[in-house]
């Protein structure tokens, strides 16, 4: 199946993963807007200006994925292309209203999302919402998304300001896990290669049991906990409430205050 044609703006960390995930399901020729991009396969092209995009392009589908706080200057620097085009804008806190104000009357229909790196590989999680889509445009951007993982449509921006520091911040929670892990396996005296391997196998073999297994995440946890073994030691040092669920609760409300300092 070949994906819609697009104009990706801003290839860095996210924008990257996206088109590393799209390009491997078969994307219609498309077009990257970035100055710092090497360039991609054929028929693909790189641009470093505007004013580069090929007269004639005309992609289904503008995704923008430059830093939250270069949202107005590049929205101005696109204004020639924005007409009749659906923008899904990636940045995280930039609201709809603000979004539209810097499309400067275009006929443009805005969509925000929120997804996640794992998408490089097809295992992304996307949060979206819009109301100027109809049934055909929605598909259109449900089929572009599924394509690098799940999609979780929202019914307004304020959820999907709540699911960023879940699912848009999450894998570096994880990957934190990880990291944590390799330190610990160093600090009880394991060699470098057998504490990178083991936490590393931990982090990404719990993640692939959690997608095969149709069990609960804390039936997983639970199978792992022997009664009065030593993983129930662990979790008992994990779980108290001002341990990790105070941590996680105090993690999420401080991303959340974030966003809403980088919206106004
Ligand atoms: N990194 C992540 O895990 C996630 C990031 N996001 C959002 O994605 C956006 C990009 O974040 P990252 O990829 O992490 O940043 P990044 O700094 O890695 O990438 C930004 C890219 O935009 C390019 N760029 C800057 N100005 C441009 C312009 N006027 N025209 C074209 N390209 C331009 C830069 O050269 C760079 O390659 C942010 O708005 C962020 O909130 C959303 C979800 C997850
Ligand atoms: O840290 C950030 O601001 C972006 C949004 C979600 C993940 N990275």
């Amino acid at each position: 199946m070949s994906l819609p044609s697009l104009l990706l703006v801003g290839c860095g960390k996210m924008g990257g993963a996206l088109w590393q995930g799209w390009l491997e399901e078969g994307l219609a020729p498309s077009v990257i807007l970035d100055r710092r991009c090497e360039a991609p396969p054929a028929p693909h092209r790189v641009v470093r200006s505007p004013s580069e995009i090929p007269r004639g392009f005309k992609p289904d589908i503008i995704i923008l994925a430059v830093k939250p706080a270069g949202m107005e200057e590049t929205m101005a620097s696109l204004r020639p292309v924005l007409d009749d085009t659906i923008v899904i804008s990636m940045l995280a806190a930039r609201t709809i209203e603000s979004l539209r104000a810097a499309s400067d009357g275009a006929r443009t229909k805005i969509v925000r999302a929120m997804p996640n790196t794992p998408a490089s590989i097809g295992k992304g999680v996307t949060g979206v919402c819009s109301t100027d889509l109809n049934e055909d445009e929605r598909k259109l951007c449900t089929t572009l998304l599924s394509a690098v993982g799940d999609v979780a449509w929202v019914e307004s921006e304020a959820l999907l300001e709540a699911l960023t520091p879940i699912s848009g911040c999450g894998p570096a929670y994880v990957f934190l896990l990880a990291e944590l892990l390799e330190k610990e396996a160093l600090r009880v005296g394991l060699p470098p290669d057998t504490a990178r391997l083991i936490a590393r196998g931990t982090v990404s073999g719990a993640g692939a049991l959690l997608e095969a297994s149709p069990e609960e995440s804390e039936t997983l946890r639970k199978n792992v906990t022997s009664p009065n073994g030593v993983t129930a030691k662990a979790l008992e040092a994990m779980m108290a409430p001002e341990a990790w669920p105070a941590t996680m609760t105090k993690a999420i409300d401080a991303a959340m205050a974030r966003a809403r300092e980088m919206a106004s």
